[in-house]
């Protein structure tokens, strides 16, 4: 019997609706894969309804919970570690460490790194050192990361002039360390305005992926969240690249169809789960050539 996949997934908890692991950690599961879930904040919903309780972890629990799994003998089993949304750049520092731990026991775990960055035109909120982390060291350690066009812009310190120009940016984050760069939501000049697209890049090659943009009210959150779980996990499970980056655009756009059908500004993922895990829609990721 095929092993399950193990994983520790170090991001933002919400009480109320999907966001980070809320987001992300029931799609890994439907998908097959064993989630640890290690919460950077606990708060009572995600920052884009302005207002919200609750409590960033101290930093110091993270190296504790990683040596507690340790201790009972369990870390060499984590096949990858994804983080996502920060309380504070000393977790990013202790996110490292724990990542360099496990490493240690395994050589073979992954790190994906969702660089969530605060932006102000997207009332994601994070505070701002925690995006100097993520450039300046988390960029240098993560195999994979999952930037969004803002994100990818940041790296880069510019905005992209067209496709090709987001895939230079790819490739430069590429140079930085990362073995494969996800570009989970492009934005360029003359980008067609009914469509939704993604970029997966590598040293061996480039894919470019289209999909409906839909309409909604209000932008539902967590979808990078979403997006980075569901890819990482498809990973994990033996899909190639390409085939994890299909699988991940259709069942993200699933959920986002489900969520649409419902008029709902939360993700709806619990109406969604067969939909994630077998997908009735298809997108083709299309080569790229220079
Ligand atoms: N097919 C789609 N149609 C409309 N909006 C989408 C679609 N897919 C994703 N979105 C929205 O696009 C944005 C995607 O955010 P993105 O920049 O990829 O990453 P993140 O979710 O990490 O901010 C979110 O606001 C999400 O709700
Ligand atoms: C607590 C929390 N976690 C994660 C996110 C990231 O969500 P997304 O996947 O949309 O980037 C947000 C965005 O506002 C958030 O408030
Ligand atoms: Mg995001």
């Amino acid at each position: 019997m095929k092993r399950t996949p193990h994983l520790l997934a170090i991001q933002s908890h919400v009480i109320f609706g999907h966001a980070g692991n809320s987001a992300a950690v029931f799609p890994m599961q439907r998908v097959g894969v064993n989630v640890w879930p290690l919460n950077t904040v606990q708060f009572s919903n995600h920052t884009q309804y302005g207002q919200w309780a609750g409590e960033v972890l101290a930093p110091a629990q993270i190296p504790l919970l990683v040596e507690g799994i340790a201790a009972i003998g369990e870390l060499g089993n984590c096949d990858a570690v994804l983080s996502g949304y920060l309380g504070s750049a000393a977790q990013g520092q202790a996110i490292l460490a724990g990542v360099a731990r496990i490493k240690r026991c395994n050589p073979k775990a992954l790190y994906l790194c969702d660089p969530v960055m605060g932006h102000a035109e997207k009332g994601c909120i994070v505070a701002p050192e925690v995006s100097e982390f993520l450039l300046e060291e988390a960029a240098v350690v993560a195999d994979i990361m999952c930037p969004n066009q803002l994100e990818l812009d940041s790296f880069c310190g510019r905005k992209a002039q067209s496709l090709l120009d987001c895939l230079a940016m790819a490739r430069a984050l590429l140079a930085r360390g990362p073995k494969v760069v996800l570009v989970k939501h492009l934005a360029y000049p003359g980008k067609p305005e009914d469509s939704f697209e993604m970029l997966l890049v590598t040293a061996e090659g480039r894919w470019h992926l289209r999909r409906p943009l839909l309409a909604f009210p209000r932008q539902p959150v967590g979808v990078g969240d979403l997006t980075s779980g569901l890819f990482l996990a498809r990973i994990l499970l033996g899909d190639s690249l390409v085939a994890a980056f299909e699988f991940t655009a259709a069942a993200v756009h699933e959920v986002l169809l489900e969520t649409q059908a419902c008029a709902s500004y939360e993700l709806q993922l619990v109406r969604a789960q067969d939909r994630i895990a077998h997908p009735r829609v298809r997108f083709e990721a299309t080569p790229i050539s220079l």
